[in-house]
């Protein structure tokens, strides 16, 4: 191994945006993955994947490796939620300002979009090798590979192999690492709306589609090939609507004709592959410290957090953007310097956006149907007009902005409170233009004070 060579585990998006910095930096670096390399044998993605929305913090870490223009392509503008209530009526609540979007992506062409830029840059990305251990004491690596096991001994390693890191629990054998995970009661299924029969988007491609209802929900996102990736997210087992309680076609229909009509009526194949794709789980991981001597966790192998948000490829790339900011700023002489810097400079704010994916859940599934949550998002946005620094809406400051996940978290508490007051008002629905918005600006600035 040369000095300064680091090895990266997991080709994934985060493992392989960081390869891409570090030999921007100049670095050596090696990437180990233990799925077979996908433009050999395909590996299929197909049925178990949910499409992801770039948003602010992903852009910004493609565009500062120069990535952003060759990325766009993949991707579509969605400018807000389209909710879609039980009759097939919708409602568009946009994200943001007119022009602000979250951009659907899915996971396949862009991951070897980003692999194959490392190899570009020099990267030596090494597929079917599965980390097994990392032995901390003799500073080994084993790996099983088609040819039998393999050790080597890097100077660096940075552990980007996802929700079930190889690193992460070598690491929760040999040093004090505290360790949360948590599954949630839902799981999700991938299922399709194809494009129609000329050709077209069956629905609004530029939003994502919303069928909320209360503790369950279906989602959709565009593709560029004119169809939509759905994700239905329901409790597994325990609930009147639940993956345990569908059974056969039978069951399933009866679902879909009573919660999801109009997109049933979209969805040619949903019988084959209801049956067919796996139930997939949700979980949430927590760990610290990241840190051991020379290695580090990054991405989901630090922060697993449950999809909600959209934000979990976002802040594993503002991973990487910070960590590679650090290295510029502290060299690479002393690299547990720079990785104990970073853990404690990242981690209030990975806790508060994993915090955010849950609280997000529940207003997917259930608040964006209330008219009143329509009308405090309206209220918001027009507060945001007025008084463009003083009140900025969470979700704005997570998807639109980089300012720090934990900031925006206490912002957003503090700008919730007030929201509850002004929405107390049981005349708020008549009243709501002429309310008293500098006086609600005042609010929010004594709360802070406090
Ligand atoms: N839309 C989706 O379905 C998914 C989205 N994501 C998004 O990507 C974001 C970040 O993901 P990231 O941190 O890159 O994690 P990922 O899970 O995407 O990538 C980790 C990579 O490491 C591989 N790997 C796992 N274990 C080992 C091992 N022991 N040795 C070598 N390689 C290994 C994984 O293979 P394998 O996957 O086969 O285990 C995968 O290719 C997530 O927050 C999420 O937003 C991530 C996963 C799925
Ligand atoms: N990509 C996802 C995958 C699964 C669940 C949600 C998303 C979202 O992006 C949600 C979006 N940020 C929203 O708040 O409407």
């Amino acid at each position: 191994m040369k000095k300064n060579e680091i090895t990266i585990l997991g080709a994934g998006l985060i493992g392989s945006l960081m390869a891409i910095y570090l030999k921007r930096q100049g670095l050596e670096v090696s990437v180990y993955d233990k799925r077979p390399d996908p433009r050999k044998s395909p590996y299929s993605e197909a049925g178990r994947s949910i499409n992801m929305a770039l948003s602010d913090r992903g852009w910004r870490s493609l565009e500062q490796v120069g990535l952003k223009e060759k990325v766009l392509p993949l991707a579509i503008p969605m400018y807000g939620r389209r909710i879609h209530d039980e009759h097939g009526n919708t409602t568009l609540i946009p994200y943001g300002k007119e022009n602000q979007a979250i951009y659907s992506i899915s996971r396949g062409k862009f991951n070897q979009l980003l692999v194959e830029e490392g190899e570009r840059l020099g990267a030596k990305v090494h597929f079917e090798h599965k980390c097994l251990d990392v032995d901390f004491t003799n500073n080994e690596v084993t790996f099983e590979t088609p040819e039998g096991e393999k050790q080597f001994n890097p100077n660096v390693i940075i552990g980007a192999d996802g929700a079930y890191s190889a690193l992460r629990m070598s690491m929760q054998k040999q040093v004090r690492v505290n360790y949360k995970q948590e599954f949630i009661p839902h799981g999700y299924k991938e299922l399709t709306i194809p494009a129609t029969s000329d050709g077209e988007f069956a629905m609004d491609p530029n939003a994502l589609h919303i069928w909320p209802r209360g503790k369950f929900m279906l989602i959709a996102l565009p593709n560029p090939d004119k169809s939509f990736t759905c994700t239905l997210f329901l409790p597994f087992a325990g609930t009147k609507v639940c993956f345990e309680k569908i059974l056969d076609e039978k069951d399933l229909e009866t679902v879909f004709r009573s919660y999801f009509d109009d997109a049933y009526k979209l969805m040619p194949d949903l019988k084959t592959e209801f049956f067919k794709n796996p139930t997939a789980a949700l979980i949430n991981i927590e760990c610290y410290p990241w840190v051991q001597g020379n290695s580090l966790l990054l991405g989901d192998a630090a922060h697993a957090m449950v999809p909600f948000y959209g934000q979990g490829m976002n802040c594993g790339f503002e991973d990487c953007y910070i960590l590679n900011g650090l290295i510029e700023k502290l060299g690479t002489n002393a690299w547990d310097l720079v990785f104990e810097k970073y853990q404690k400079k990242r981690k209030p704010d990975t806790d508060a956006i994993y915090q955010l994916a849950m609280e997000n859940f529940k207003e997917m599934r259930d608040s964006v149907g209330d008219p009143k949550f329509i009308l405090r998002k309206k209220i918001e946005a027009k507060l945001h007009a007025l008084y463009p620094n003083e009140w900025i809406p969470l979700y704005t400051m997570v998807t639109f902005s980089e300012m720090k996940y934990a900031e925006a978290y206490a912002q957003g508490k503090l700008q919730e409170a007030v929201m509850d007051r002004v929405m107390a008002d049981p005349l708020i629905t008549e009243n709501w233009d002429k309310l008293d918005y500098e006086d609600i600006i005042t609010q929010l600035e004594t709360s802070k004070a406090v």
